[in-house]
């Protein structure tokens, strides 16, 4: 199955647009875990296990283990959701972004080593950065577009006076995602929930286009817009939340306390959805 039909079929399964976003903080684990960089699977796993029903996807970010040498942990993860949640697919969320021989050991690292099903990319380097990982039959590639800090701003936001139509950055990146770039329907896009007006404009430039969209929970995006704003039967919008999930509760009962929360937040994406 390609990443685009897990995606679809996870969606369906599980009647959900909401990611849980793998970014583990030993300082944030409750006190059994606390501070111990070794326990990072064990919260992880814990996690998945408490959710794997209730999402479309997980989404490991890559720092929160390699910061604390983890990676052999972030391996276990990635065989564990394989295993405990098959149905769900894995978006590894690395944000790489290289010249085309350095993006081959990219690819490798997130595809090969990993096993994940898709990748965060960021597009700034071109095509050809971005095309080492399309070499990959049937795995997803999300460009960064219209990004959820305020700060993507400083360039997403600008006007290209060279190209036709001078379209700002971020309007530029969700054509070339939808067309050009697009030579075997492995791309997608990020876009902030933080800013529904954009998700609005990049519908509209990339209609068919899968939707990686962060900033719902800590970073105070709003659902309701988001999912007005992105929602396509055709098209799934796959919504992301981290922190307000993972640490929903500094107690013994995080998994649960994530499990509701989660849980919350599906019922959020699904009624706004409803009311479409
Ligand atoms: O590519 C991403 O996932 C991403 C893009 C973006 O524009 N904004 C953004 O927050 N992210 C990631 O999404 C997650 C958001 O985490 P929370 O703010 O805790 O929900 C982090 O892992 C970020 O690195």
């Amino acid at each position: 199955m390609t990443f685009m039909q897990m995606l679809q079929a996870a969606q369906q399964r599980n009647g959900s647009m909401l990611c849980v976003g793998l970014d583990p903080d030993p300082a944030r684990f409750p006190a059994a875990l606390k501070g111990d960089p070794s326990r990072i699977f064990d919260f992880c796993a814990r996690i998945v296990d408490a959710t794997a029903d209730l999402v479309i996807a997980f989404k490991p970010q890559i720092a929160y283990f390699a910061a604390h040498g983890a990676e052999l942990q972030l391996d276990r993860l990635m065989r564990h959701m394989r295993s405990a949640a098959p149905h769900v697919p894995v978006i590894l969320d690395a944000k790489r972004g290289d010249i085309g021989s350095t993006a081959e050991q990219y690819a490798k690292e997130a595809f090969e080593r990993y096993g994940a099903d898709a990748v965060t990319l960021s597009p700034f380097m071109g095509f050809d950065s971005v095309q080492p990982y399309l070499k990959y039959e049937g795995k997803g590639a999300f460009l960064l577009c219209r990004t959820s800090n305020p700060g993507g701003d400083d360039l997403q936001n600008q006007r290209l006076a060279g190209v036709d139509g001078q379209p700002l950055l971020y309007e530029h990146i969700a054509r070339l995602a939808q067309g050009p770039w697009n030579l075997n329907g492995q791309l997608g896009l990020v876009v902030g929930a933080t800013y529904p007006a954009e998700i609005e404009r990049v519908r509209q430039l990339a209609p068919t286009l899968p939707l990686l969209i962060p900033g719902v929970g800590a970073q105070g995006g709003d659902a309701a817009a988001t999912v007005k704003a992105g929602w396509r039967t055709d098209a799934p919008i796959v919504v992301n939340s981290s922190r307000a999930i993972l640490y929903a509760s500094a107690g013994d009962d995080f998994a649960d306390a994530a499990r509701r929360e989660a849980q919350r937040t599906r019922e959020q994406l699904q009624a706004a959805r409803a009311a479409g």
